[in-house]
């Protein structure tokens, strides 16, 4: 029996019970449906997982990203789901024994953007007074901007989509403004919201960023035919080279590795730039590779390998180290 006929009619699809999560995991249904049109059933089921319940405290606190999965994972491991969809940004770049990264659907726009308070009409971020205060949480994306608009400040915010956004609007709230992934605000309807987005020479976005990841048990071939059909080459080829440079450089949840990938269908080549950047924006290191790309799998690894070389030769390494040290604890 070829394996496209061992696909069963029910595939049970689930990730955690956020606003955003639940319209992924619905999307990925839609396109399982699409490509199965024998699939009866895709029913999606929204679990709560240890990250959704310590939103209150700083995320780095709990070491590495295992609180958005593990739950997941032990669904996965008894049956009641057959994939799991992950924001491929939240998976962890080395996945526990058992499961795999099944594949990366195509990818929504990447880019980081600037949501400003409800009102203002500010184009871009050099606009900005001295010492407006902007809302993030990431270093990655805090440390790019410091270095770009010294005068600018920065706070902490936490929360989902509409809380971060309340936030920011309150008048009482210092904000001017916060800074999201755009693929965030698109996919829950929310594009009007986005005053405008970051290029790559004021912000390289994080590793997986606007993708999605599907996780699937190891040796399930069946679930893998179904990932495969549903997959967008150009994403993985970029998603998973970003991947290789992130666990090459052994950067962790909130560390500060910005990246910006493309591939050209046509030639086969992959195009990644990476930076490495100090928590205060002052150490800045930036390379960038192509690559022709042959193995999808083992290319654009090795994409990845290969830029971390050239980043460490031009100082990554003691950039991260400093920043494990002192600041990430
Ligand atoms: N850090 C949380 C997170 N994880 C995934 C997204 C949505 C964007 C994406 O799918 O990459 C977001 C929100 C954000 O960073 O603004």
């Amino acid at each position: 029996m070829s394996i496209e006929h061992k696909v069963p009619s029910i595939i049970s699809v689930g990730g955690r019970s956020s606003a955003l999560a639940v319209i992924q995991s619905e999307h990925v249904a839609e396109l399982i449906k699409k490509t199965f049109p024998h699939i009866e059933e895709t029913p999606i089921t929204k679990y709560k997982t240890l990250g959704d319940n310590v939103l209150t405290k700083p995320l780095y606190s709990f070491g590495g990203k295992a609180l958005w999965t593990k739950e997941l994972e032990d669904k996965l491991e008894n049956k009641e789901l057959d994939i799991v969809v992950h924001s491929l940004k939240d998976m962890p770049t080395t996945l526990p024994q058992g499961f795999v990264l099944g594949g990366i659907t195509k990818r929504e726009d990447p880019s980081d953007c600037v949501v400003l308070k409800a009102g203002s009409t500010y184009k871009s971020l050099s606009e900005l007074p001295q010492d407006s205060v902007i809302g993030t949480s990431s270093v990655r994306r805090s440390a790019q901007l410091k270095k770009l608009y010294p005068s600018l400040k920065f706070e902490s915010v936490r929360g989902n989509l509409v809380t971060r956004l309340r936030k920011l609007d309150d008048p009482q709230s210092p904000f001017a403004c916060i800074i999201l992934a755009s693929a965030g605000l698109i996919r829950q309807g929310l594009t009007n919201r986005i005053s405008f987005t970051l290029n790559k020479d004021e912000m390289y976005h994080a590793v997986g960023q606007g993708a999605l990841g599907l996780e699937i048990r190891q040796n399930d071939p069946v679930m893998q035919h179904v990932c495969d059909m549903i997959a967008d080459k150009e994403a993985t080829v970029c998603c998973l080279a970003e991947r290789s440079l992130m666990r090459s450089l052994e950067g962790g949840c909130s560390v500060p590795i910005g990246v910006e990938s493309s591939f050209n269908k046509d030639t086969s080549i992959l195009t990644i730039h990476g930076c490495v950047i100090s928590v205060d924006g002052t150490e800045f290191i930036e390379a960038s590779i192509e690559k022709f790309i042959d193995d999808v799998n083992m290319d654009s690894n090795e994409a990845g390998i290969l830029l971390s070389a050239k980043l460490c030769e031009l100082g990554a390494k003691e950039i991260l180290e400093s920043i494990r040290f002192d600041d990430i604890k």
